[in-house]
C-alpha cells in the first residue's frame, strides 16, 4: 500500500499547509496540456514528463532541529548508502532560508506512448505516488514540464473527487455530470456501480459513514467503470475484502487491457511482471532505471539482495 492511500488533496495531516511546488524546467517546452476526453485511439494519448522537479516547503515546529541536522550534514556530509535511503531529499530552501523542502522529484524526464504499460517503483518516499499525482493533475506543474494527452482516470486515493457529505448515490451522479454524461447513460452508470459496488443501503447514506473498505468498493467501481485512455493507479485497490479483490481484479483486468496506457506504482513486482512493458524505478525522486520490465526489475531485485 502507498503510505498515504486516503489522502484526498494535496496537505497531508502530518505537515499542515504544505502544497508542493514545481521548479521552473531546465529547459522551457511545451505548455501545459490535459486534455481530457478528447483523443481516441487513432489520436494517440500521450504522457510527456519535462524536468519536472517538485518540492514540498516544510513548514512545522520541528523545523529548527531539522534545520541543525541540516546544516551539520552540509558541514560533514555523510555517505548515504543507496539502501538506507527513505523519502526524497530534505534540505533548506536555497531561495527562502527560512523554509525547509523535500525534493520529491528531480529533473524527471520521460515519455510514455500508446500501447505502454509502465510500473514505477523505488523505496518509501521515492517519489512514485508524487509523480502519478503529478500526471494525474491533483498536483499541477509549472506549464511545459507535464503534457497529458488523453482521457484520464486516476485510482490513487479513494476519497479523490468524492465529496464525503453527499450519498454515495449522488457522488454517481456528480461525476456523472462532470464527465458530461446524457441521463441513459447516467443510468447506466449508477446501475453498473451499484451492481459492483455491493454496497446494499449504503449507497443512499453519506460517504463520511463509509468504513475505508467501503469507499474503496464506490471508488473503485465509480473509477473503473468508464474505460479512460490512460490509466493511473496506486496499489491501494490490493485493499478490500478478499471476494472484493478477486472481483476487481477481474474488473481491473479489463480495464487495463482497454486503456491506451496504463501507470501503476507497485510494490508488488510479481503484479508489475503481469502488466507491464516498462518499468521506470526512481530513487530519492530521480529516476535510476527506465527500460523493459525483466531488465530492470532484475537490476531492482540484485540490488536489494546485495543492500
Ligand atoms: N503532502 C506532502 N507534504 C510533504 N512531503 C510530502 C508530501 N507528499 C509526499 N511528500 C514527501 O515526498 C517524498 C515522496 O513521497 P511519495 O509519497 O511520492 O513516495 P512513494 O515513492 O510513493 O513512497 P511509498 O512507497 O512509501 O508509498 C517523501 O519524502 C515524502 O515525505
Amino acid at each position: 500500500m502507498s503510505s498515504h492511500p486516503s489522502a484526498p488533496d494535496v496537505t497531508r495531516p502530518d505537515a499542515p499547509g504544505s502544497k508542493p511546488q514545481a521548479s521552473p524546467p531546465a529547459a522551457p517546452n511545451a505548455s501545459l496540456e490535459r486534455a481530457g476526453g478528447a483523443a481516441s485511439r487513432q489520436d494517440g494519448a500521450l504522457i510527456r514528463v519535462n524536468h519536472l522537479t517538485l518540492d514540498f516547503p516544510i513548514f512545522h515546529g520541528g523545523a529548527r532541529s531539522l534545520k541543525k541536522t541540516l546544516f551539520r550534514r552540509a558541514r560533514a556530509p555523510l555517505a548515504k548508502t543507496r539502501a538506507a535511503r527513505t523519502g526524497g531529499e530534505v534540505e533548506i530552501d536555497p531561495n527562502d532560508t527560512g523554509v525547509v523542502r523535500v525534493r520529491a522529484l528531480v529533473d524527471v524526464s520521460f515519455t510514455i506512448r500508446p500501447g505502454e504499460r509502465i510500473g514505477l517503483i523505488g523505496h518509501n518516499g521515492a517519489g512514485k505516488s508524487t509523480l502519478l499525482r503529478a500526471l494525474g493533475g491533483i498536483y499541477e506543474a509549472v506549464p511545459g514540464m507535464v503534457t497529458v494527452k488523453g482521457s484520464v482516470e486516476t485510482l490513487i486515493d479513494t476519497n479523490s473527487g468524492m465529496n464525503r457529505e453527499l450519498t454515495g448515490r449522488e457522488n454517481i451522479q456528480l461525476q456523472a455530470r462532470h464527465k458530461g454524461l446524457r441521463t441513459a447513460q447516467l443510468r447506466q452508470l449508477e446501475k453498473d456501480v451499484e451492481a459492483f459496488a455491493q454496497l446494499g443501503e449504503f449507497l443512499d447514506l453519506p460517504v463520511r459513514l463509509y468504513s475505508s473498505g467501503m469507499a474503496i468498493r464506490l471508488g473503485f467501481a465509480l473509477a473503473t467503470a468508464i474505460a479512460p485512455n490512460i490509466l493511473l493507479m496506486d496499489e491501494w485497490f490490493m485493499a478490500g475484502d478478499a471476494k472484493f479483490q478477486d472481483k476487481a481484479k477481474d474488473r481491473l483486468s479489463a480495464v487495463v487491457e482497454g486503456a491506451d496506457i496504463l501507470v501503476i506504482t507497485s510494490h508488488a513486482l510479481n503484479v508489475l511482471e503481469t502488466w507491464c512493458t516498462r518499468i521506470i524505478w526512481l530513487e530519492s525522486g530521480r529516476i535510476r532505471m527506465d527500460g523493459p520490465t525483466t531488465a530492470v526489475l532484475d537490476a531492482y531485485r540484485a540490488e536489494m539482495e546485495t543492500s
